[in-house]
């Protein structure tokens, strides 16, 4: 079992419609990220990174769903790196998803998690259709996890993942600026409940009205803010140590003092 993770976040300007201008940012953004000293054995990249929330999905999810599952696996395979590759839109038996694929260093999908919980406030609802099961796989022998943005609003979810021994969430975002004192303390609070680390990704730039800040976060499972960007361009690194995850659970035993029979 690996201890040590390098992980990086691909913090960047999703380009609305524009999938090939995004598949090129992505492409330089991780030749730089494998580059580094610190080359990540993952990579985590935003929310619907290639084409953005967009009016004709259906018609754009049916064409890059497969050109964008293409791209992630030869790009895990000539860098020899696992991609959990943010979300896509993709058509699966005629309906749209908010979909992430995970994908390891032979190009293989080990996983997929499809948004649970859609995001009413912006009409996500009326476009996509919501998963209907939770977001689990394994990374080097370890048990890790997956929410989509608004999904970290619902504590029961997190909750269901540590107690399936999660120790580390995945969360894909476009998380807009005005809510951004949300993000940050939810991120953090589902750190510190679950004693989980917490790697989020959110884009930065515009779209329509919304502005989005990014402030990317790596979080500990103590809570502590490892890693967080501003709300520029950036590649958020940081190497993360799974053995503080049962040093945590150990030191205040939440998980042992749990009382579900009352609540
Ligand atoms: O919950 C929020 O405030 C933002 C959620 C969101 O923008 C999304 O899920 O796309």
């Amino acid at each position: 079992m690996m201890v040590n993770w390098n992980i990086s976040c691909l913090q960047f300007d999703v380009k609305k419609g524009l999938v090939e201008e995004n598949i090129n940012k992505v492409t330089r953004m991780i030749e730089n990220a494998v580059a580094s000293s610190d080359k990540p054995d993952v990579i985590l990249i935003p929310e619907m990174w290639n084409t953005s929330f967009i009016k004709n999905v259906s018609t754009l999810a049916e064409t890059y769903g497969e050109r964008t599952k293409q791209f992630i696996s030869e790009m895990s395979q000539k860098h020899q790196v696992h991609i959990v590759a943010g979300s896509i839109s993709e058509k699966i038996n005629g309906k749209v998803h908010n979909i992430s694929y995970v994908c390891n260093p032979s190009g293989n999908f080990i996983a997929d998690y499809s948004k649970i919980h859609l995001f009413q406030l912006m009409y996500e609802d009326r476009y996509y259709v919501g998963g209907n099961s939770v977001g689990i796989f394994e990374l080097f022998g370890t048990k890790v996890g997956m929410v989509i943005c608004y999904d970290i609003r619902f504590p029961e979810l997190v909750r269901k993942l540590a107690l399936e021994g999660v120790k580390v969430l995945f969360v894909p975002a476009q998380w807009p600026d005005v809510r951004l004192h949300h993000w940050r303390t939810l991120l953090m609070a589902r750190a510190i409940e679950n004693q989980m680390y917490v790697v989020a990704c959110n884009r930065i730039g515009s779209s329509g009205r919304e502005d989005f800040p990014g402030h990317s976060m790596i979080i500990s499972p103590w809570g502590e803010v490892i890693k967080e960007a501003d709300d520029k361009e950036t590649i958020l690194q940081a190497t993360i140590d799974l053995d503080i995850v049962q040093t945590v659970r150990d030191t205040i035993p939440v998980f042992e003092d749990r009382r579900p029979s009352l609540y």
